[in-house]
Protein backbone atom coordinates (compact mmCIF):
# COMPACT_ATOMS: atom_id res chain seq x y z
CA UNK A 1 0.00 0.00 0.00
CA UNK A 2 1.40 3.93 -0.73
CA UNK A 3 0.01 6.84 0.14
CA UNK A 4 -2.14 8.95 -2.03
CA UNK A 5 0.19 11.81 -2.22
CA UNK A 6 2.92 9.14 -3.83
CA UNK A 7 0.44 7.77 -6.24
CA UNK A 8 1.48 8.23 -9.63
CA UNK A 9 -0.48 6.77 -12.89
CA UNK A 10 1.25 3.19 -13.26
CA UNK A 11 3.87 2.82 -16.38
CA UNK A 12 4.80 6.37 -16.46
CA UNK A 13 1.83 7.43 -18.38
CA UNK A 14 0.96 11.06 -18.71
CA UNK A 15 -2.81 11.85 -17.94
CA UNK A 16 -4.71 14.81 -18.77
CA UNK A 17 -5.94 17.19 -16.28
CA UNK A 18 -9.40 15.68 -16.28
CA UNK A 19 -7.77 12.35 -16.36
CA UNK A 20 -5.92 12.49 -13.54
CA UNK A 21 -8.49 14.28 -10.95
CA UNK A 22 -10.84 11.47 -12.20
CA UNK A 23 -8.53 8.84 -11.64
CA UNK A 24 -7.77 9.92 -7.75
CA UNK A 25 -11.31 11.22 -6.96
CA UNK A 26 -12.07 9.92 -3.77
CA UNK A 27 -15.09 11.59 -2.55
CA UNK A 28 -17.66 12.68 -5.59
CA UNK A 29 -19.45 10.17 -8.21
CA UNK A 30 -18.49 11.19 -11.56
CA UNK A 31 -19.78 11.42 -14.70
CA UNK A 32 -17.16 11.57 -17.61
CA UNK A 33 -17.82 12.53 -20.87
CA UNK A 34 -14.94 11.87 -23.62
CA UNK A 35 -14.58 11.36 -27.47
CA UNK A 36 -13.15 8.32 -29.20
CA UNK A 37 -9.58 7.53 -28.01
CA UNK A 38 -9.71 9.81 -25.32
CA UNK A 39 -8.57 7.59 -22.78
CA UNK A 40 -11.22 6.34 -21.14
CA UNK A 41 -10.65 2.66 -20.80
CA UNK A 42 -6.73 3.67 -19.18
CA UNK A 43 -8.04 6.23 -17.11
CA UNK A 44 -10.66 3.67 -15.34
CA UNK A 45 -7.30 1.29 -15.34
CA UNK A 46 -5.41 3.89 -13.77
CA UNK A 47 -8.26 4.49 -11.21
CA UNK A 48 -7.92 1.00 -10.27
CA UNK A 49 -4.83 1.12 -9.74
CA UNK A 50 -4.94 4.28 -7.46
CA UNK A 51 -7.99 2.54 -5.50
CA UNK A 52 -6.38 -0.86 -5.21
CA UNK A 53 -2.50 0.82 -4.31
CA UNK A 54 -3.69 3.22 -2.11
CA UNK A 55 -6.05 1.38 -0.41
CA UNK A 56 -8.86 3.96 -0.95
CA UNK A 57 -10.69 0.79 -1.76
CA UNK A 58 -10.56 -0.87 1.33
CA UNK A 59 -9.90 -4.84 1.65
CA UNK A 60 -11.50 -6.72 1.28
CA UNK A 61 -13.92 -4.63 -0.53
CA UNK A 62 -13.64 -4.64 -4.18
CA UNK A 63 -14.57 -2.32 -7.85
CA UNK A 64 -17.49 -3.44 -9.80
CA UNK A 65 -17.02 -2.49 -13.84
CA UNK A 66 -20.02 -2.85 -15.97
CA UNK A 67 -19.09 -2.59 -19.42
CA UNK A 68 -21.86 -3.74 -22.54
CA UNK A 69 -19.78 -5.80 -24.30
CA UNK A 70 -17.78 -8.84 -23.62
CA UNK A 71 -14.30 -7.74 -25.16
CA UNK A 72 -13.98 -4.24 -23.36
CA UNK A 73 -15.34 -6.26 -19.77
CA UNK A 74 -12.21 -7.90 -20.40
CA UNK A 75 -9.95 -5.59 -22.01
CA UNK A 76 -10.67 -3.51 -19.07
CA UNK A 77 -10.00 -6.42 -17.00
CA UNK A 78 -6.63 -7.29 -19.00
CA UNK A 79 -5.46 -3.61 -18.34
CA UNK A 80 -5.82 -3.02 -14.53
CA UNK A 81 -3.94 -6.39 -14.03
CA UNK A 82 -1.02 -5.36 -16.52
CA UNK A 83 -1.58 -1.72 -14.26
CA UNK A 84 -1.48 -3.16 -11.24
CA UNK A 85 -0.31 -7.05 -11.32
CA UNK A 86 -2.17 -9.61 -10.63
CA UNK A 87 -2.67 -10.17 -6.98
CA UNK A 88 -4.26 -6.55 -6.32
CA UNK A 89 -6.17 -6.37 -10.12
CA UNK A 90 -8.01 -9.73 -9.04
CA UNK A 91 -9.95 -7.43 -6.73
CA UNK A 92 -11.73 -5.76 -9.64
CA UNK A 93 -14.92 -7.49 -11.22
CA UNK A 94 -15.19 -6.82 -14.86
CA UNK A 95 -18.83 -7.99 -16.24
CA UNK A 96 -21.30 -6.88 -18.52
CA UNK A 97 -24.85 -6.03 -17.40
CA UNK A 98 -25.95 -9.25 -18.49
CA UNK A 99 -22.95 -11.50 -16.37
CA UNK A 100 -23.65 -9.07 -13.21
CA UNK A 101 -27.00 -9.78 -13.92
CA UNK A 102 -27.12 -13.89 -13.90
CA UNK A 103 -24.67 -13.73 -10.94
CA UNK A 104 -27.27 -12.00 -9.06
CA UNK A 105 -29.83 -14.18 -10.13
CA UNK A 106 -27.60 -17.26 -9.61
CA UNK A 107 -26.95 -15.89 -5.95
CA UNK A 108 -30.06 -14.97 -5.10
CA UNK A 109 -32.32 -16.80 -6.97
CA UNK A 110 -34.80 -17.48 -4.12
CA UNK A 111 -36.06 -14.44 -3.57
CA UNK A 112 -37.99 -14.70 -6.86
CA UNK A 113 -41.53 -15.49 -6.48
CA UNK A 114 -44.82 -16.24 -7.75
CA UNK A 115 -44.80 -15.79 -11.89
CA UNK A 116 -40.92 -14.95 -11.46
CA UNK A 117 -39.81 -17.71 -9.40
CA UNK A 118 -36.92 -20.02 -10.86
CA UNK A 119 -36.01 -23.93 -10.66
CA UNK A 120 -31.82 -24.35 -9.35
CA UNK A 121 -31.21 -25.72 -12.95
CA UNK A 122 -33.22 -22.51 -15.18
CA UNK A 123 -31.66 -22.25 -19.11
CA UNK A 124 -31.77 -18.89 -20.61
CA UNK A 125 -33.45 -19.75 -24.11
CA UNK A 126 -35.41 -18.16 -26.85
CA UNK A 127 -39.12 -18.14 -24.47
CA UNK A 128 -39.96 -17.83 -20.66
CA UNK A 129 -40.78 -20.86 -19.84
CA UNK A 130 -42.22 -20.66 -16.13
CA UNK A 131 -39.53 -21.84 -13.42
CA UNK A 132 -37.65 -23.20 -16.35
CA UNK A 133 -36.13 -21.15 -18.70
CA UNK A 134 -35.69 -16.69 -19.42
CA UNK A 135 -34.61 -15.10 -22.08
CA UNK A 136 -31.63 -12.90 -22.00
CA UNK A 137 -34.15 -9.71 -21.75
CA UNK A 138 -35.22 -11.19 -18.96
CA UNK A 139 -32.00 -11.01 -16.84
CA UNK A 140 -31.65 -7.61 -15.74
CA UNK A 141 -35.33 -6.54 -14.75
CA UNK A 142 -34.83 -10.00 -12.75
CA UNK A 143 -32.06 -9.01 -10.74
CA UNK A 144 -33.69 -5.62 -10.31
CA UNK A 145 -36.64 -7.37 -8.97
CA UNK A 146 -33.99 -9.34 -6.44
CA UNK A 147 -32.31 -6.26 -5.33
CA UNK A 148 -35.21 -4.74 -4.79
CA UNK A 149 -37.45 -7.06 -2.83
CA UNK A 150 -34.40 -8.22 -0.56
CA UNK A 151 -32.33 -6.19 1.25
CA UNK A 152 -29.75 -9.23 1.92
CA UNK A 153 -29.01 -8.83 -1.80
CA UNK A 154 -28.69 -5.10 -1.53
CA UNK A 155 -26.87 -5.20 1.37
CA UNK A 156 -24.25 -7.81 0.04
CA UNK A 157 -23.98 -6.06 -3.45
CA UNK A 158 -23.19 -2.95 -1.60
CA UNK A 159 -20.43 -4.50 1.31
CA UNK A 160 -18.84 -6.11 -1.35
CA UNK A 161 -18.19 -3.11 -3.67
CA UNK A 162 -17.17 0.24 -2.45
CA UNK A 163 -16.24 1.45 -6.03
CA UNK A 164 -18.16 1.19 -9.24
CA UNK A 165 -16.89 1.64 -13.08
CA UNK A 166 -19.66 2.20 -15.32
CA UNK A 167 -18.10 2.12 -19.40
CA UNK A 168 -19.81 3.20 -22.53
CA UNK A 169 -22.27 4.51 -20.35
CA UNK A 170 -23.99 6.66 -23.05
CA UNK A 171 -25.70 3.22 -23.89
CA UNK A 172 -26.96 2.66 -21.12
CA UNK A 173 -30.78 1.13 -21.42
CA UNK A 174 -33.63 2.27 -19.22
CA UNK A 175 -33.47 -1.59 -17.48
CA UNK A 176 -30.06 -1.17 -17.12
CA UNK A 177 -30.00 1.90 -15.45
CA UNK A 178 -32.92 0.61 -12.96
CA UNK A 179 -30.44 -1.72 -11.76
CA UNK A 180 -27.46 0.42 -11.04
CA UNK A 181 -29.88 2.45 -9.18
CA UNK A 182 -31.54 -0.55 -6.97
CA UNK A 183 -28.10 -1.58 -6.21
CA UNK A 184 -26.53 1.25 -5.32
CA UNK A 185 -28.92 4.69 -5.26
CA UNK A 186 -28.26 6.03 -1.65
CA UNK A 187 -25.54 4.08 -0.67
CA UNK A 188 -22.09 5.08 -0.06
CA UNK A 189 -20.56 3.18 -3.40
CA UNK A 190 -19.07 5.99 -5.53
CA UNK A 191 -19.86 5.31 -9.30
CA UNK A 192 -17.77 6.45 -12.21
CA UNK A 193 -19.76 6.36 -15.81
CA UNK A 194 -17.88 7.45 -18.34
CA UNK A 195 -18.89 7.50 -22.06
CA UNK A 196 -18.72 9.30 -25.41
CA UNK A 197 -21.47 11.42 -26.27
CA UNK A 198 -21.87 13.41 -29.15
CA UNK A 199 -22.03 16.93 -27.16
CA UNK A 200 -18.69 16.14 -25.17
CA UNK A 201 -17.06 19.44 -26.36
CA UNK A 202 -19.94 20.41 -23.81
CA UNK A 203 -18.71 18.37 -21.03
CA UNK A 204 -16.68 21.19 -19.80
CA UNK A 205 -19.76 23.23 -18.85
CA UNK A 206 -21.58 20.97 -17.35
CA UNK A 207 -23.81 20.38 -20.52
CA UNK A 208 -24.33 16.53 -20.40
CA UNK A 209 -27.18 14.76 -22.78
CA UNK A 210 -29.84 11.71 -22.05
CA UNK A 211 -28.65 9.18 -19.49
CA UNK A 212 -25.69 11.20 -18.33
CA UNK A 213 -27.44 14.18 -17.54
CA UNK A 214 -29.78 11.62 -15.14
CA UNK A 215 -27.08 9.75 -13.87
CA UNK A 216 -25.83 13.29 -13.05
CA UNK A 217 -28.88 14.39 -11.43
CA UNK A 218 -29.82 11.23 -9.92
CA UNK A 219 -26.17 10.40 -8.42
CA UNK A 220 -25.21 14.27 -7.80
CA UNK A 221 -21.79 13.21 -10.39
CA UNK A 222 -19.40 15.73 -10.94
CA UNK A 223 -18.93 16.13 -14.81
CA UNK A 224 -15.77 15.90 -16.20
CA UNK A 225 -14.50 15.95 -20.08
CA UNK A 226 -11.31 14.37 -21.46
CA UNK A 227 -10.27 16.06 -24.21
CA UNK A 228 -7.23 14.21 -26.03
CA UNK A 229 -7.14 12.45 -28.92
CA UNK A 230 -4.27 9.56 -28.42
CA UNK A 231 -4.82 8.15 -31.65
CA UNK A 232 -4.48 11.41 -33.25
CA UNK A 233 -0.68 12.70 -34.60
CA UNK A 234 1.27 14.74 -31.99
CA UNK A 235 1.12 17.97 -34.14
CA UNK A 236 -3.11 17.93 -34.24
CA UNK A 237 -2.64 16.83 -30.45
CA UNK A 238 -1.05 20.04 -29.56
CA UNK A 239 -3.21 21.75 -31.82
CA UNK A 240 -6.88 20.40 -29.84
CA UNK A 241 -4.79 21.19 -26.68
CA UNK A 242 -4.49 24.93 -27.84
CA UNK A 243 -8.13 25.34 -28.74
CA UNK A 244 -8.77 23.80 -24.92
CA UNK A 245 -6.43 26.05 -23.32
CA UNK A 246 -8.62 28.62 -24.71
CA UNK A 247 -11.89 26.55 -23.72
CA UNK A 248 -11.17 25.13 -20.42
CA UNK A 249 -7.83 26.52 -19.45
CA UNK A 250 -7.39 23.79 -16.18
CA UNK A 251 -7.79 20.92 -18.71
CA UNK A 252 -5.22 21.60 -21.25
CA UNK A 253 -1.87 19.50 -20.98
CA UNK A 254 1.67 20.94 -20.81
CA UNK A 255 2.74 21.21 -24.28
CA UNK A 256 6.13 19.18 -23.67
CA UNK A 257 4.10 16.12 -22.76
CA UNK A 258 2.81 15.46 -26.36
CA UNK A 259 6.11 13.66 -27.58
CA UNK A 260 6.81 13.93 -31.46
CA UNK A 261 6.16 15.80 -34.60
CA UNK A 262 4.39 13.58 -36.59
CA UNK A 263 1.04 14.93 -38.30
CA UNK A 264 1.04 18.18 -40.21
CA UNK A 265 -1.42 21.59 -39.86
CA UNK A 266 -1.52 23.81 -42.79
CA UNK A 267 -3.56 26.89 -43.54
CA UNK A 268 -3.79 27.87 -47.40
CA UNK A 269 -5.67 30.98 -48.50
CA UNK A 270 -7.19 31.58 -51.87
CA UNK A 271 -8.87 33.78 -54.04
CA UNK A 272 -12.11 32.13 -54.56
CA UNK A 273 -14.00 28.84 -54.30
CA UNK A 274 -13.01 27.83 -57.65
CA UNK A 275 -9.43 28.38 -56.87
CA UNK A 276 -9.66 26.73 -53.14
CA UNK A 277 -11.62 23.65 -55.08
CA UNK A 278 -9.37 23.15 -57.60
CA UNK A 279 -5.99 23.64 -55.25
CA UNK A 280 -8.36 20.69 -52.99
CA UNK A 281 -8.22 18.94 -56.04
CA UNK A 282 -4.65 18.99 -57.10
CA UNK A 283 -3.45 18.42 -53.18
CA UNK A 284 -5.45 15.13 -52.74
CA UNK A 285 -4.84 13.99 -56.53
CA UNK A 286 -1.15 14.37 -55.07
CA UNK A 287 -2.06 12.71 -51.63
CA UNK A 288 -3.19 9.54 -53.77
CA UNK A 289 -0.79 9.29 -56.29
CA UNK A 290 2.83 10.19 -55.10
CA UNK A 291 2.20 9.60 -51.29
CA UNK A 292 0.17 6.15 -51.19
CA UNK A 293 -2.28 7.57 -49.65
CA UNK A 294 -5.77 5.77 -50.10
CA UNK A 295 -8.66 8.10 -50.91
CA UNK A 296 -10.76 6.02 -48.15
CA UNK A 297 -8.24 7.74 -45.50
CA UNK A 298 -8.92 11.56 -46.44
CA UNK A 299 -11.69 13.09 -44.96
CA UNK A 300 -13.11 17.17 -46.01
CA UNK A 301 -14.79 18.56 -43.58
CA UNK A 302 -17.04 21.47 -44.02
CA UNK A 303 -18.81 23.17 -41.75
CA UNK A 304 -22.36 23.44 -42.88
CA UNK A 305 -24.46 22.62 -45.81
CA UNK A 306 -22.43 20.21 -47.80
CA UNK A 307 -24.46 20.78 -50.42
CA UNK A 308 -24.31 24.06 -50.97
CA UNK A 309 -20.38 24.36 -50.20
CA UNK A 310 -19.06 21.27 -51.80
CA UNK A 311 -20.84 22.57 -55.18
CA UNK A 312 -17.17 23.66 -56.88
CA UNK A 313 -15.15 20.73 -55.10
CA UNK A 314 -17.19 18.05 -56.12
CA UNK A 315 -17.33 19.38 -59.69
CA UNK A 316 -13.09 19.81 -59.75
CA UNK A 317 -13.03 16.26 -58.34
CA UNK A 318 -15.36 14.87 -61.30
CA UNK A 319 -13.02 16.85 -64.00
CA UNK A 320 -10.12 14.67 -62.29
CA UNK A 321 -11.62 11.09 -61.95
CA UNK A 322 -11.14 11.41 -58.27
CA UNK A 323 -13.67 9.01 -56.32
CA UNK A 324 -15.75 10.86 -53.46
CA UNK A 325 -18.31 9.97 -51.08
CA UNK A 326 -20.97 12.43 -49.48
CA UNK A 327 -21.49 11.43 -46.20
CA UNK A 328 -24.58 13.87 -46.20
CA UNK A 329 -25.78 12.26 -49.33
CA UNK A 330 -25.92 8.97 -47.49
CA UNK A 331 -27.48 9.67 -44.53
CA UNK A 332 -29.90 11.75 -46.29
CA UNK A 333 -30.88 8.37 -48.69
CA UNK A 334 -30.89 6.45 -45.41
CA UNK A 335 -33.53 8.66 -43.95
CA UNK A 336 -36.36 8.48 -47.04
CA UNK A 337 -39.33 5.91 -46.13
CA UNK A 338 -38.29 3.49 -48.70
CA UNK A 339 -34.34 3.34 -47.33
CA UNK A 340 -35.74 2.53 -44.00
CA UNK A 341 -38.33 0.03 -45.20
CA UNK A 342 -35.82 -1.80 -46.93
CA UNK A 343 -33.46 -1.04 -44.10
CA UNK A 344 -36.26 -2.68 -41.56
CA UNK A 345 -36.87 -5.85 -43.65
CA UNK A 346 -33.13 -6.64 -43.89
CA UNK A 347 -32.65 -6.42 -40.32
CA UNK A 348 -35.57 -8.83 -39.62
CA UNK A 349 -34.48 -11.02 -42.17
N1 LIG B 1 -2.44 8.81 -21.02
C1 LIG B 1 -2.11 8.11 -22.11
N2 LIG B 1 -0.86 8.21 -22.63
C2 LIG B 1 -0.51 7.52 -23.74
N3 LIG B 1 -1.33 6.70 -24.42
C3 LIG B 1 -2.60 6.57 -23.96
C4 LIG B 1 -3.06 7.27 -22.79
N4 LIG B 1 -4.35 6.97 -22.59
C5 LIG B 1 -4.68 6.11 -23.57
N5 LIG B 1 -3.63 5.87 -24.38
C6 LIG B 1 -3.62 5.00 -25.56
O1 LIG B 1 -4.55 5.56 -26.50
C7 LIG B 1 -5.36 4.54 -27.09
C8 LIG B 1 -6.82 4.81 -26.76
O2 LIG B 1 -7.00 4.68 -25.35
P1 LIG B 1 -8.32 4.04 -24.73
O3 LIG B 1 -8.62 2.71 -25.37
O4 LIG B 1 -8.17 4.05 -23.26
O5 LIG B 1 -9.34 5.13 -25.20
P2 LIG B 1 -10.94 5.07 -25.22
O6 LIG B 1 -11.36 6.47 -24.97
O7 LIG B 1 -11.42 4.03 -24.24
O8 LIG B 1 -11.16 4.62 -26.71
P3 LIG B 1 -12.53 4.25 -27.47
O9 LIG B 1 -13.36 5.48 -27.48
O10 LIG B 1 -12.07 3.85 -28.82
O11 LIG B 1 -13.14 3.12 -26.67
C9 LIG B 1 -4.85 3.21 -26.52
O12 LIG B 1 -3.92 2.68 -27.43
C10 LIG B 1 -4.17 3.62 -25.22
O13 LIG B 1 -3.14 2.71 -24.87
Amino acid sequence: MIPIARWAPSDGLVLEPNALDAAKETARNLALTAGPGAGKTEMLAQRADFLLRTATCRYPRRILAISFKIDAAQNLRARVRRRCGADLGARLDSYTFHAFAKRLIDQFRPVLKGANALDPDYSIGQRRVQRTSITFADMVPLAQTIIENSRIARNAVRQTYSHVFLDEFQDCTADQYALITACFGGSTCLLTAVGDTKQSIMGWAGALEGIFQTFADDFTAHPLNLYQNFRSAPTLRRMQNAMVRVMDPLAALDDADIVGNEGSIAILNFADDEEEAEGIAARVQQLADNDGVSLSEIAILVSKQQQLYCQKLIAAFDACGIAYREEDATQNLASEPAARLISALTKSV
